[in-house]
């Protein structure tokens, strides 16, 4: 330490002697580091891909290998545009149509290298490849603890491990079966809330607070009615508030996982909100395992019993458990609502189908009685309805979560990087007229098997349409997924003729946050085809009101339904 003061007032004497720190020449020096360092921004930034690819390729002498075309952006920031759009699917697929990059485009994300593809061989070679078998973790999913979680885990033997706890228990064929008497509970009361309110009315949020009360019994055994009568009414808006906070933090790009010279300053205030929700998180989640562990009784199953009994190398810290346990509640609620509100949507634009859809349901069900689990397997037009709308809005148009190149690699004959991170346009794909014919038509009959055909599978085997992604990290609730949509849609679209809202027409419009959702919300009017007793339940009730235009804070009166 010593020694090295002593070398700098040797330096400045010296300096100083040779008048190399006048104040010209450091006016100069500034300049001449200044003019370098903007020559090289523009050099950066002019290669294919914009900054951060020319950055990578320039550095490591790869000039004379064939770049992955891609738009340049602007310099430094590269193409945070794309991405910062609501509707980052539709630019991305734009960008890609004009640079003639659809089957591989580059791109920057500030400092962050990206490839994004339109096509579904590439798209199979990067979601299959165990090269990206990694994502990039965002600082929100740091900060809510989610790279503890399945989804954001790094790929290794921790996520392999919760893959496996998830898979035997939450996401076997038995336990999804098991939750059947849940689902028809949610599914009948969601028919008794549309039954009394019938005319003019939102779906979301009753599909939304569904969605949420399927998966807390799942995961935590609670019990919610969707009236939210009882005593569990504040925390079911606890938990409500606590997964849109999460659901927003998530969703939105942060520029400082970009740009980390911005880190310091949170322009968004992303790590502000995270740091003021995650004790909630904890202390909601806390609460819940306590619970557990002090009840000996006997008792159905939930996940939080399972991971509580694991042992060994299994076993997982509170804090782990947390985060698996808050990921579930996380992914599973609005993907599945999201999807549902598209599906009516889709019905009541299009009458003729939803009365082929009725057609089959008086078929296989008869109108006698409520649709049950059983009878869904029977039906052919329904699933062929469900995968149409799948296919025109996917709720994760970009796979929802992308995936990182562990290693150096080569993707449709070209270098990739390590830790570029990697996408897929299923949205584009699916819209692609030289891979779908008729591909903005809504024909849901594509997708019903003519003699000897193979069924088409919407669960990654063919990534023509795979809206649960494909390969190792592919969506493992995609099973659950679909049992309760089908089941739910088809007690929905049982009990009720669908038709558009006085006020406002069906509007297809997008907003991409983390799922895409419909930019305004289906409103519909509702008509009982197998003649609903609602009398008892006051058709013109405040609850009513407040519950499907508002988040729902009182009691209605909610009476058993009857069949006439
Ligand atoms: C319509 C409903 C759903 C859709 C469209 C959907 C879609 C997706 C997609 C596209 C991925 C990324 C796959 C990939 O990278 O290849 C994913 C991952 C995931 N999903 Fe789903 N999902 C749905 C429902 C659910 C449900 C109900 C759950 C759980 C309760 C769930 C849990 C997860 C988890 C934990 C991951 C991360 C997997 C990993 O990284 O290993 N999803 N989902």
């Amino acid at each position: 330490m010593v020694r090295t003061d002593i070398e700098s007032v040797w330096i400045l004497a010296l300096a100083s002697k040779c008048r190399a720190f006048t104040e010209e020449n450091t006016a100069w020096s500034l300049l001449i580091i200044a003019a370098a360092w903007l020559v090289m921004t523009l050099i950066y930034w002019a290669h294919p891909g914009g900054p951060a690819w020319g950055k990578y390729r320039l550095k490591r002498f790869l000039i004379a290998s064939k770049p992955i075309p891609g738009p340049r952006g602007l310099p430094l920031i590269g193409s945070m545009e794309l991405m910062a759009s609501s509707l980052a699917h539709h630019r991305i697929a734009a960008a890609a149509e004009t640079c003639g990059a659809k089957r591989l485009m580059a791109f920057s994300l500030g400092n962050t290298r990206a490839i994004v593809t339109c096509n579904p061989d590439v798209a199979r070679e990067i979601l299959n490849s165990s090269v990206f078998a990694d994502r990039p973790v965002k600082e929100s999913a740091y900060s809510l603890m989610f790279n503890r979680a399945i989804g954001f885990a790094p790929y290794g033997i921790y996520w392999r491990t919760l893959r496996r706890i998830a898979a035997n228990h939450l996401f076997h064929p038995k336990q999804i079966k098991s939750a059947e008497v849940q689902r028809q509970a949610i599914a009948s009361q969601m028919v008794d809330i549309f039954g009394v309110y019938r005319q003019n009315f939102r779906v979301r949020d009753v599909l939304k607070r569904g969605s949420l009360n399927n998966m807390m019994c799942s995961i935590f055994g609670r019990k919610y009615r969707l009236d939210s009568t009882g005593c569990n009414i504040n925390e079911v808006e606890e938990l409500k508030a606590l997964v849109d906070e999460g659901y927003d933090l998530l969703g939105k790009l942060n520029w400082s996982d970009h740009l980390q010279w911005l880190a310091d300053f949170d322009p968004q205030k992303i790590r502000f909100r995270c740091s003021r929700l995650v004790p909630k998180v904890n202390r909601f989640v806390t609460r819940i395992i306590a619970e557990h562990r002090a009840d000996t009784s006997e008792k159905t199953r939930d996940f939080v019993d399972v991971l509580l009994s694991l042992q060994g190398a299994d076993n997982l810290s509170d804090s782990d458990m947390i985060a698996v346990l808050w990921e579930m509640i996380f992914r599973g609620t609005d993907t599945v609502a999201v999807l549902i509100e598209w599906i009516l949507a889709r019905l009541v634009l299009h009458p003729d189908i939803q009365s082929r859809v009725h057609d089959e349901l008086d078929k296989v069900v008869g109108r006698s009685r409520a649709v049950e689990e059983s009878d869904i397997p029977e039906m052919v037009y329904l699933p062929a309805v469900i995968k149409e709308v799948l296919r025109l809005h996917p709720p994760g148009p970009l796979l929802s979560w992308a995936r990182l190149a562990i290693n150096d690699t080569d993707i449709d004959g070209h270098h990739v990087p390590a830790g570029t991170t990697a996408m897929v346009n299923m949205w584009a794909i699916t819209r692609d007229p030289d891979v779908w014919a008729d591909p903005l038509e809504f024909m849901p009959e594509r997708f019903v098997n003519k003699e000897g055909d193979v069924e088409f599978s919407v669960l990654g085997s063919d990534l023509k349409l795979a809206p649960f992604g494909s390969g190792r990290r592919t969506c493992p609730g995609k099973n659950l997924a679909l049992t309760t949509v089908s089941f739910w849609v088809a007690s929905l679209l049982h009990e009720f003729d669908w038709l558009p809202s006085d006020s406002n027409s069906v509007d297809l419009s997008e907003v991409l946050r983390l799922s895409c959702e419909m930019a305004n919300p289906l409103s519909v009017t509702v008509r009982p085809r197998r003649g609903l007793d609602l009398s008892n339940c006051g058709k013109s009730s405040a609850w009513g009101t407040r519950f499907l235009h508002s988040p729902a804070n009182t009691s209605p009166c909610i009476g058993p339904r009857k069949l006439l």
